[in-house]
C-alpha cells in the first residue's frame, strides 16, 4: 500500500486557494486503544448540521481501518494523514492541515482523531507552536476512556496517561459496560489526578455537540509546554516506502523502541481469500493471546457459499462481527495490536482461518 503523509481521500479536484483562512477551529479527540473515538467522530459527522468539517485521522498500523469505519456525509469532508505517531508532530499533520486549510472556503471546522497510544502533546502544540498558530485555533482536546477497561495504572501507558492529563473535557464513554461503582470509582480518580476536570458521561460517544465543539478554551497553558521526547530530528521520508509490516516500517524509521508507543505493536493481515467463520472463532475464542488488546478489520467469511463482509471490532476481552452491507467485499484487512505479541505465530493462526 502506498504511504504518504497526507492523502486526500476521495476530494474532487477543484482549484487551489492560495490564501488560507485564519483560525479555523482545530479539536483533538485522543483517547486510548478502543476508548470510543470513532464512535464519537461519527456522532458528531452525522449530527454536526451546519458545520463542514475535515476529518483528520491519524492510525497505529499499516492499513488504515478507520477510513473505512468512518462515515463520511459529504465525500468532501475527509482527508487522512495516515503514518506512525512519531511522526504527527512533524511535517505529515502540518501538510495535511494545509491541504485542509486550502479548501478554506468549503471547510469550517477541523477534526483531529490521533491514534490510541499517541500522546496528545505534541500534536496540541503542532497547532499552538508552528506556523498553524494564526491559522488555526485549537479548540480544545476530547479525551475518550472507556469506563469498564480503564483503571488508576492506565494499561501501564504514559500515553494514556498524558491522554487524561492533556484532555480539556474527558468524556466517560462506555458507561453502559461499567458498574455505577465503577464509574464513581472513575470519576473520584479523575477528579484527583486533574485539576478543574470536566466529565461528561456518554454510551456510543452520544454527547450534546454544544458541550464538546466550539467551545473556545483558552489553550495558552498548553503553549508553554515541552513534549517529552523531541521528535523533532527525524527526517524520515515517508514517500519512499511501502509499509509492507510493522518491523520493516519501524526499521525503517531507526528507532524501533519506538518508546512513544509504550510498547504496543501492530501487526497487518491480508488476505484475498475468505476466512472461515467457524476457524476465525475459534481462534478468537480459543487461541488469541491476551496480550492483544485491540483489533479491527473488514473481513470476508464464506458463509452458506455466499461470501459476506463484516466489521470486526475487539476491544480488551470483547469483540463483535457486524454485516457491512455498504460495499463488495474486497480481501480480508485485519490489524492486531497489543504488546509482546508473536508477529509469525499470529500470522500463521490467521493464515490457517483461511478457507
Ligand atoms: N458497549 C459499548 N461499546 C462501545 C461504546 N463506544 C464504542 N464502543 C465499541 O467499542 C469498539 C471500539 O470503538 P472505536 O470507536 O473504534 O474505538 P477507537 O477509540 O476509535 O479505537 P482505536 O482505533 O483503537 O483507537 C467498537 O466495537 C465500538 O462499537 C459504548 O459506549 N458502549
Amino acid at each position: 500500500m502506498p504511504t504518504t503523509d497526507s492523502q486526500v481521500v476521495s476530494v474532487q479536484d477543484t482549484p487551489t486557494i492560495d490564501i488560507p483562512k485564519q483560525g479555523m477551529p482545530v479539536t483533538i479527540i485522543t483517547g486510548f486503544l478502543g476508548s470510543g473515538k470513532t464512535t464519537l467522530l461519527n456522532h458528531i459527522l452525522q449530527n454536526q448540521q451546519d458545520l463542514k468539517v475535515a476529518v483528520l485521522v491519524n492510525e497505529f498500523g499499516d492499513i488504515n481501518i478507520d477510513s473505512q469505519l468512518l462515515i463520511s456525509i459529504d465525500e468532501n469532508m475527509m482527508e487522512l494523514s495516515n503514518g506512525c505517531i512519531c511522526c504527527t508532530i512533524n511535517d505529515g499533520l502540518v501538510e495535511a492541515v494545509y491541504d485542509v486549510l486550502e479548501k478554506s472556503d468549503r471547510i469550517d471546522y477541523m477534526i483531529v482523531e490521533t491514534t490510541g497510544v499517541a500522546d496528545p502533546l505534541p500534536i496540541a502544540l503542532t497547532f499552538l507552536g508552528t506556523e498553524l498558530k494564526h491559522l488555526t485555533r485549537l479548540d480544545s482536546i476530547l479525551t475518550v476512556i472507556d469506563a469498564e477497561a480503564f483503571t488508576p495504572e492506565h494499561f501501564n501507558s504514559e500515553a494514556a496517561f498524558s491522554q487524561l492529563m492533556y484532555g480539556d473535557i474527558i468524556i466517560l464513554n462506555k458507561t453502559d459496560l461499567a458498574t455505577p461503582e465503577k464509574i464513581v470509582e472513575l470519576e473520584e480518580y479523575i477528579a484527583k489526578t486533574k485539576n478543574k476536570a470536566r466529565v461528561i458521561k456518554s454510551q456510543h460517544g452520544v454527547v450534546p455537540l454544544p458541550l464538546i465543539l466550539d467551545i473556545q478554551l483558552d489553550q495558552s497553558a498548553l503553549s508553554s509546554k515541552e513534549p517529552e521526547h523531541d521528535h523533532h530530528h527525524h527526517d524520515h521520508d515517508h514517500h519512499d516506502h511501502g509499509h509492507e509490516d510493522h518491523e520493516h516500517h519501524h526499521h525503517d524509521h531507526h528507532h524501533s523502541e519506538h518508546l512513544a508507543n509504550d510498547g504496543f505493536v501492530s501487526i497487518s493481515f491480508q488476505s484475498d481469500r475468505p476466512l472461515s467463520l467457524d476457524k476465525f472463532q475459534d481462534f478468537l475464542d480459543k487461541h488469541l493471546p491476551v496480550d492483544v488488546f485491540r483489533a479491527k478489520g473488514v473481513l470476508n467469511f464464506t458463509v452458506t457459499g455466499i461470501d459476506n463482509r463484516y466489521i470486526f471490532q475487539l476491544s480488551g476481552k470483547r469483540y463483535e462481527l457486524k454485516t457491512d452491507d455498504r460495499a463488495k467485499p474486497l480481501n480480508n484487512q485485519l490489524v492486531l495490536i497489543g504488546r509482546n505479541l508473536d508477529r509469525d505465530e499470529l500470522l500463521r493462526q490467521l493464515t490457517d482461518c483461511l478457507e
